[in-house]
């Protein structure tokens, strides 16, 4: 895969670590082997987790076009929106950043905690508004682009997730190469990944990297964003892209591009009994912390896989963290009796 041609600027520590979880391999029964790539470990800034990596082949192009604003969106809670807001903190750019009202919240305390607060201390411009959740393009993001033409700044816009960006996927096509690279220290090859799945580019890129050795279809992606139509177009459009970006050589097809959708329930953001005891599980086998928006939903798909026996017996399963614990704090009421 051709993913040298493109300029990676340095926002994560280098490969982030993979880890046998043997407590979570037992709790499941024992019979499908469960490892962790810890993208939530991947970074010093600000938490770090999975768009630092996508972050690394855009951040090249902003600074190529003379930018001096990152404008980005999300939720209030958004884990995205704080990497760009870190990631302009190292640069030494400004940045606007368009929180959308994604999740019906109750903790009086949900727009003050966490990946906001983050945001805010890095001393990013949080614009809190209204809109509800999309995944797609939005006016309030073009707005906010705008109102930085409008003071004199140079804005670089990045979308949703980091995700349509035109090198939104490259991030996740190096994840696969540095899998290989882990395998054959590890002397072994993981049968399947999960992968929580939202704007798309995580699990498109992953798809693109492991159709090069034939396994784009054991990337099981797990939707957390309850519009899971929008959210597999999204995906198509992006290994499209990305695919002919590296010049992967054939055409990704639709029975390659796994999106399993019975675990998103409630509704974005909305973390059910099932993903609560699927943090809890997590928690407390490994102390390995996951979040009711994005990773505990893609833990429960898994933990329920593996309870419905879809892994073969032996099989190897690893499991993508791509990080979101400060949101945690938005949830405190929900936890409250652990
Ligand atoms: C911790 C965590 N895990 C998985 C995902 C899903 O990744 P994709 O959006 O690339 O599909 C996010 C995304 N988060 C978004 C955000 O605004 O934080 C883009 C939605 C995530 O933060």
């Amino acid at each position: 895969l051709r993913l040298e041609r493109f300029e990676r600027y340095p926002l994560t520590f280098g490969p982030s670590p993979i880890e046998h979880l043997p407590r979570l391999t037992e709790a499941l029964g024992g019979k499908v082997e469960i490892y962790a790539k810890r993208d939530d470990c991947n970074s010093g800034l600000a938490m770090g987790g999975n768009k630092l990596r996508k972050l690394e082949y855009i951040v090249p192009d902003a600074i190529a076009a003379g930018a001096d604003t990152l404008v980005s969106i999300g939720g209030v809670q958004s884990n995205h929106t704080r990497m760009v807001a870190a990631t302009a903190a190292k640069l030494g750019m400004k940045c606007v950043v368009v929180q959308e009202s994604w999740v019906p919240h109750e903790d009086a305390v949900y727009d003050r905690v966490g990946n906001i607060l983050l945001t805010r201390l890095m001393g990013a411009d949080s614009r809190i508004v209204s809109d509800g959740f999309d995944i797609g393009i939005r006016k309030s993001w073009e707005d906010a682009i705008q109102s930085v033409k409008d003071a004199g700044g140079k804005p670089y816009g990045i979308p949703a997730g980091g995700s349509v960006h035109k090198y939104g996927g490259l991030g996740y096509v190096g994840f696969a190469e540095e899998v290989r690279k882990q395998e054959a220290d590890l002397g072994f090859k993981f049968d399947y990944i999960v992968v929580c799945v939202v704007t798309g580019s995580t699990q498109g890129g992953m798809i693109v990297g492991f159709a090069a050795d034939d396994r784009a279809d054991r990337v099981i992606g797990i939707d957390a964003s309850g519009t899971p139509e929008q959210t597999r177009a999204q995906v198509r459009e992006i290994v499209d892209n990305t695919a002919e970006l590296v010049e992967l050589g054939r055409k990704v097809r639709d029975d390659e591009i796994v999106i399993l959708e019975d675990y998103a329930y409630p509704a974005y953001g909305v973390p059910s009994a099932e993903t609560n005891e699927a943090i809890r599980l997590a928690a407390r086998t490994e102390a390995m912390i996951t979040d009711p928006v994005y990773e505990g939903k893609s833990m429960q798909g898994m933990i329920d896989l593996v309870k419905k026996g879809y892994f073969p017996e032996g099989s190897k399963v690893l499991y993508a963290h791509l990080g979101g614990a400060p949101a945690l704090n938005g949830y405190s009421y929900t936890y409250r009796n652990g």
